[in-house]
């Protein structure tokens, strides 16, 4: 059995499409949904998806090995980022070497880095003019969205379109391909 931990700072749509797209299998599950956040709505979806959620802060994230500690106890095979905005730490990232992927809201490198997160991001595209945008999953760095890229689905924009209407074209790609993305990455780990 492969297991996942998911980390999500906000809503946790992308969580949600992931657990169920898991729901019906036996070879893997999803073991852990983490937040920084206690007032995420990601937490009640993990209540009732029946997923464990954990809470940390700051001080246990970069100051103790407590989550790096859950994550090796939980013997998780794959850290799945979706929507996390926190910078993971080295350890963490060390500790998961081609094992921790991220989504990103748009077509990197293009639009991202510190900053460069939810509705900034749709806002900077629009503000562009970009004729389209689109996700990309790539693996986790000690940089900001600056790992091997993994994934990338594009959509196509209209002048009209507000930074809300991207925002919906994109996070309907993100539901549709993520979750995909991660199963054809976790059947394909040996050990
Ligand atoms: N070491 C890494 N950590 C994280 C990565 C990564 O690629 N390497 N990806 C991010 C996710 N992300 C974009 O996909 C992202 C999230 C947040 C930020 C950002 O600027 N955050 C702010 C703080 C925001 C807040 O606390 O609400 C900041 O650092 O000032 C940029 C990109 C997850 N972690
Ligand atoms: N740079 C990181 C970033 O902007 N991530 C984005 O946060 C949203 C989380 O939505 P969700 O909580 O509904 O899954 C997603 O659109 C994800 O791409």
């Amino acid at each position: 059995m492969k297991s996942i931990a998911i980390f999500a700072s906000g809503s946790g749509s992308n969580a949600e499409a992931i657990v169920r797209h898991f729901q019906a299998r036996t070879d893997v599950q999803i073991s852990l949904i983490l937040t920084n956040n206690p007032e995420a709505g990601v937490i009640k979806r993990a209540r009732r998806l029946h997923i464990p959620a954990v809470v940390f802060d700051r001080h246990a994230f970069y100051e103790t090995d407590r989550v790096l500690e859950l994550l090796v106890n939980q013997k998780i095979d794959l850290v799945v980022l979706a929507g996390f905005m926190m910078l993971i730490p080295e350890k963490l990232i060390h500790a998961f070497p081609e094992k921790m992927v991220n989504i990103h809201p748009a077509l990197l490198p293009r639009y991202g880095g510190k900053g460069m997160y939810g509705h900034f991001v749709h806002e900077a595209v629009v503000a562009a003019g970009e004729p389209q945008s689109g996700i990309t999953i790539h693996f986790v760095n000690e940089v900001y969205d600056d790992g091997e890229v993994i994934f990338q689905a594009t959509c196509d924009l209209e002048a009209k379109d507000s930074p809300e209407d991207v925002a919906r074209k994109v996070q309907a790609l993100e539901h549709e391909h993520y979750p995909v993305v991660i199963d054809r990455l976790i059947s394909n780990f040996t050990e």
